[in-house]
């Protein structure tokens, strides 16, 4: 029998520190977020990070916090409901870091007879830190405690046209009857030292040059140059000219260089050249969570405020809207329908 798994990034149990600092254990610790040398990794993490981070952000996931539980979770929970109701196979969902985990999620799978699962990342452009973690840990966990099933994945979307006509029409909406000068689309960062990872070829992703076109099977594109071709296909699709729009990096932790242009500076220097109101993207998320309710919808307005910027108009993620949850379902109706080998 088949099954879906949907698998998102996930949140803390709750907003108090010691809630938050077990779940930045779990999520700093994975070497494929923070990619150095196991004793280094927990060295800089529990000696350092984990010393200040959880009271920090315990009070930003405080502001964002809703009486259902985490934001992440809550819309990732509707869009699992919506999405049951448009197929005929389970649908569980799982967070990478947190609760439920993916062991939950494959064993409640197992208990309705699921042999056969489709993991779905909730992530449309690849990375070490998105997809690859999740698809890794998943088959590790396959190994150790359910041989019997098969897992297989839906590629990273990016550029995937339902996608694209998706994103665009959340778009459309959310910049209907708001005038902007300028349309940011800003993208979660990652280390510059993950993209040189990818980067089979050594010939190194640069800023307006080729692209590092890394070999991994999963993805054509490193994952700076898949938030560039998301980017182009919407914008393309709008009609957005290239003037009005640009792409930005958001959320850089610890000292190393990370993705440019950092979104916090970007927002700066548009209101600083006397741009007075902008509207914001994240497609970097399918669903809204810390990173766009607090450091997007609160920090980035009131950056744009305190240079001069009026309107500051955040985009919703894709969340749990109708079109995003019918075309879930259509990839999934079509797996289903297709015998496996
Ligand atoms: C080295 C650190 C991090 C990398 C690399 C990273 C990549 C990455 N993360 C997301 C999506 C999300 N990240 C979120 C929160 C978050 N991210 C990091 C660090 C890295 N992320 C931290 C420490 C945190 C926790 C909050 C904080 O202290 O700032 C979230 C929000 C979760 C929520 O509960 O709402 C998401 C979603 C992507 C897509 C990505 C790589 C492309
Ligand atoms: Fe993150
Ligand atoms: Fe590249």
């Amino acid at each position: 029998m088949k099954g879906v798994l949907l698998v998102n990034l996930g949140s803390p149990d709750s907003t108090k520190p010691k809630d938050v600092k077990r779940y930045l254990d779990e999520f700093l610790m994975d070497e494929r977020v923070i990619d150095l040398p196991w004793l280094l990794r927990a060295f800089i993490v529990r000696g350092i990070i984990l010393n200040t981070r959880p009271k920090k952000s315990a009070e930003a996931y405080q502001k964002i916090w809703w009486e259902e539980g985490s934001p992440l979770i809550v819309l990732s929970e509707k869009l699992q409901e919506k999405i049951d109701r448009f197929t005929d196979v389970p649908i569980a969902l799982a967070m990478r870091y947190g609760k439920p985990s993916i062991k939950t999620g494959l064993e409640e799978l197992k208990q309705k007879g699921v042999t056969e699962v489709l993991l779905i990342p909730l992530y449309p452009q690849f990375a070490m830190a998105t997809t690859e973690t999740i698809l890794v840990l998943a088959e590790q966990l396959r190994q150790a405690h359910f041989p019997e099933m098969n897992i297989t994945s839906i590629p990273a979307f990016y550029n995937h046209p339902d996608y694209i006509n998706v994103l665009a029409q959340s778009i459309k909406e959310g910049l209907e009857n708001k005038p902007y000068e300028h349309l940011l689309f800003s993208y979660h960062g990652v280390p510059e030292r993950h993209i040189r990872k990818s980067d089979v070829t050594k010939s190194h992703c640069k800023i307006n040059g080729e692209c590092c076109k890394t070999a991994s099977p999963a993805h054509e594109f490193c994952y700076r140059h898949q938030c560039f071709e998301t980017t182009r296909l919407v914008t393309q699709k709008l009609g957005i000219p290239e003037d009005k729009f640009s792409v930005s990096f958001q959320s850089r932790l610890g000292v190393d260089p990370w993705l440019k242009p950092y979104t916090d500076r970007t927002i700066e220097r548009f209101g600083l050249k006397g741009i007075k109101s902008m509207a914001i993207v994240t497609p970097a998320f399918v669903s809204d969570c810390l990173e766009t309710l607090e450091e997007i919808a609160m920090e980035g307005k009131e950056i744009f405020e305190e240079v001069g910027g009026q309107t500051f108009n955040v985009i919703p993620c894709l969340n749990d809207r109708e079109d995003w949850v019918k075309t879930l379902s259509r990839w999934i109706n079509e797996w289903v329908a297709t015998p496996q080998k």
